[in-house]
């Protein structure tokens, strides 16, 4: 039995995310999905709750042929002993998966096997643009699962965004220190 932890912001949860998780499933027979930065929420960069994450990804990945655990991870201002954080909060795991070089970093610091993969239609299947795209009212929900259409539906997330996207004092969606190995 092997399980798999997959981290990600998931803000929202994309068809980026969703080929990956079908990608790892054939490698794996359980996965845990660490819903990171778990603290963060009602920004223009994480919009989403962690509860609004876990709804996403579970009804995605409901018919999925895969036992799966959503984790909430907040986020520390010690990047050395974060690994050791995403232990005490997940089930045990064998293999992680990510290419965000920090986490890489980290996980192989810390002698845990990871793997990394190629991304998926980049162009259009990143977080930030389909966040770009929510707030100015473009085309959107064909770049998610129909669950989470649903969830950001149910939510009054597009209303939301968009109002934080006025209010949070951020001029763009550049991503913060999560997505670099050196912030500098
Ligand atoms: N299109 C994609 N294909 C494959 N992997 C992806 C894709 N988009 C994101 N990922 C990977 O999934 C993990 C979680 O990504 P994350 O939740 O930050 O999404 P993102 O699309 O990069 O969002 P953002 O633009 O908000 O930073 C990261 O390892 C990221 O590299
Ligand atoms: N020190 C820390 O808290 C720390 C370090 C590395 C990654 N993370 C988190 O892991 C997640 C990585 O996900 P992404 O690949 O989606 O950026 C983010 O939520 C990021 O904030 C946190």
């Amino acid at each position: 039995m092997t399980r798999g932890f997959y981290i990600g912001r998931f803000q929202p949860y994309h068809d980026g995310h969703h080929h990956m998780v079908e990608r790892i499933a054939g490698e794996v027979d359980e996965l845990v999905l660490g819903i990171g930065s778990a603290d963060d929420s009602h920004t223009r960069h994480n919009p989403f709750t962690a509860g609004e994450r876990i709804m996403m990804i579970t009804k995605a990945l409901e018919d999925a042929d895969l036992v799966i655990y959503p984790v909430p991870i907040e986020d520390l201002d010690r990047n050395a002993v974060w690994v050791s954080h995403v232990r005490s909060m997940s089930p045990a795991f064998d293999v992680a998966y990510s290419n965000n070089p920090l986490v890489v970093q980290l996980f192989s610091e810390a002698g845990v096997e990871i793997h990394q993969s190629p991304m998926f239609e980049r162009e259009k299947l990143e977080g930030t643009e389909i966040r770009e795209r929510m707030i100015d009212d473009e085309g959107w929900e064909e770049l998610v699962p129909s669950a989470v259409v649903d969830i950001v539906d149910e939510i009054n997330g597009i209303e939301r965004l968009q109002r934080v996207s006025d209010t949070d004092g951020a001029a763009d969606d550049r991503p913060h220190r999560s997505n670099t190995a050196d912030p500098e």
